[in-house]
């Protein structure tokens, strides 16, 4: 997201090129203070501080054709699944427990299972609470937007800074095709005109939200066939109207999930085409590409999921001082903070380096293309993990103006235990399928079958840049890449460094 917010204000001055971290310095301080240790509202910040959701809000006041709060499965991870619902004075005792244990917990949303605000009084008395008896923790809420206009002065007396709305379409056409119906003043409405409405009150929140300071993160679910055109529209909207962020994110369908789209075969899309979407609208406006699309009682960093930590049972044998935790929490947070100075001041010099190399182009020859590399991290902003412990890799674009993060994808784990991973080719393949246009996967280390199978494919296995920070490293491999020759582009004449 930083990325786009940047594009808008110019970018680097000297060089047209920056790291992620950089690119928040060119927000207006006020902003800056509120979205620099918020892992979702920045896409630096997500490497460095955690989030966790608690599901007190079961109820929901509209049907959206791609979801099913009745599914379930303790492994799973995505929206609105989870393995426990909360009252609102459980809800608050962890998350007490999850900011103690966890001090770079910096978040905490209420994002269903169903609708926060169609649940108001739970929603509202959780708030409450946290907002007195832990009160160094941001609040933040996710909701389809139906009810918002109605509580947005009640949200605001919370301190809460930050608010999801999600909006799939503008146009009541498209929204009759994505919601069966809403539940509005006592009655079912449907088709069309349940669109219409969702959709006025929606814009309606979104207007009422800005004009009150709200930071406000769109969500738009990419559905094929269906509202992808239209999606360039709604940033263009929602831009208009002030939201901060616009964060697309995949259609997740299954059979086995049992909601309409999955029944119906509707597919998902493929990372190409989400990523094709996402660079159309961010010319209209900055774009999210890093969220994990989280169960609605995730727990922990972005793409780990520490929930079983902090179960009922667990949690009610917790003796917690909060005021000696805030204390540590503000001493962590400090820490983090200087190691963050550290590694953008370290990224900072690859950039330069970067940009030297620009410079260093014959003018008038093709720059060298763009490349995509995967990365192996547990976080910190670093490249500190096991090719075969990853379940996720994050995938930057590099060329000779950026390193930019195009997003994350989920992979099954490789190595699931033990020494040998002697018996996991069948997972092995579907991983290099997952990372099949990247050209080079950077991890801290690697086995000997997955080092000759990536190779196979094309892809480079790279372990020489452990612990160092994720956008340094990839400026140094594409450097090599660009020396070495490799990325010249087809048809283009050969281009030389002038040093
Ligand atoms: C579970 S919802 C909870 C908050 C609220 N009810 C809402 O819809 O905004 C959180 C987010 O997950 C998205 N979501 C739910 N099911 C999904 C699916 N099957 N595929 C992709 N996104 C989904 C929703 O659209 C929403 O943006
Ligand atoms: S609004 Fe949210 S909780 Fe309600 S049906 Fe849609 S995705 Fe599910
Ligand atoms: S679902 Fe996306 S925005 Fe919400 S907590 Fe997870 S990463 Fe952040």
């Amino acid at each position: 997201m930083d990325l786009n917010v940047v594009s808008q204000s110019g970018g680097c001055a000297s060089s047209g090129c920056g790291s992620s971290a950089d690119r928040l310095s060119h927000l207006p301080e006020a902003i800056r203070a509120k979205v620099d240790n918020h892992p979702c509202f920045s896409e630096d910040a997500h490497h460095h501080y955690a989030r966790m959701h608690v599901a007190v809000a079961p109820a929901c006041n509209i049907q959206c054709h791609y979801c099913n709060r009745k599914y379930d499965c303790s492994n799973e991870s995505r929206p609105g699944v989870v393995s426990e619902l909360l009252t609102p004075d459980r809800a608050v005792k962890k998350v007490i427990a999850v900011a103690a244990n966890i001090p770079q917990m910096t978040v905490l949303g209420i994002a269903g299972p169903g609708d926060p605000l169609a649940n108001p009084e739970r929603t509202l008395e959780t708030f409450r609470q946290l907002s007195e008896k832990a009160p160094d923790i941001r609040l933040c809420v996710s909701t389809n937007g139906l009810a918002l206009p109605e509580v947005v002065d009640e949200i605001c007396k919370h301190n809460i800074e930050h608010v999801t709305i999600t909006i799939n379409c503008v146009d009541p056409d498209v929204g009759a095709k994505i919601y069966p119906w809403i539940f509005w003043n006592n009655r079912r409405v449907k088709g069309r005109k349940a669109a219409e409405i969702l959709i006025a009150q929606q814009q309606k929140g979104l207007e009422m939200l800005v004009e009150r300071g709200v930071l406000v993160k769109v969500n738009s679910v990419l559905i094929p066939g269906v509202n992808d055109e239209h999606l360039k529209e709604v940033s263009r909207a929602v831009k208009a109207k002030g939201a901060f962020l616009h964060n697309v994110m995949p259609l997740i369908a299954e059979p086995e999930h049992g909601t309409f789209y999955g029944l119906m075969g509707q597919r998902g899309p493929s990372n190409e085409e989400l990523q094709t979407l996402q660079d159309a609208c961010a010319g209209d406006m900055a774009m999210m590409r890093h969220c994990r699309q989280c169960r609605a009682d995730a727990v922990g960093m972005l793409g780990e999921d520490r929930g079983h930590e902090f179960t009922l049972d667990k949690i009610e044998t917790m003796e917690i001082d909060y005021e000696a935790a805030m204390a540590r929490r503000a001493e962590i947070h400090a820490e983090i903070e200087a190691n963050r100075t550290a590694q953008r001041q370290q990224t900072g010099e690859a950039f330069v380096s970067l940009s030297s190399l620009k410079r260093g182009l014959k003018t008038k020859a093709a720059e060298p293309r763009p490349v995509l590399m995967a990365v192996a991290t547990t976080g910190g902003g670093v490249i500190n993990q096991h090719f075969g412990h990853a379940r996720e890799f994050l995938v930057y674009e590099a060329s000779v103006n950026d390193v930019r993060f195009v997003g994350a994808r989920k992979v099954d784990l490789y190595c699931s235990g033990g020494d040998t991973c002697g018996d996991a080719e069948t997972t092995l393949q579907k991983i290099i399928r997952t990372l099949k246009d990247c050209e080079a996967v950077l991890c801290s280390k690697i086995g000997y079958e997955p080092w000759s199978q990536l190779e196979e494919a094309g892809i480079t296995p790279n372990g020489e840049h452990a612990m160092e920070p994720i956008e340094e490293a990839i400026a140094a491999v594409y450097q090599e890449m660009v020396a070495s020759g490799q990325l010249e582009q087809a048809g283009a004449e050969p281009q030389r460094l002038t040093a």
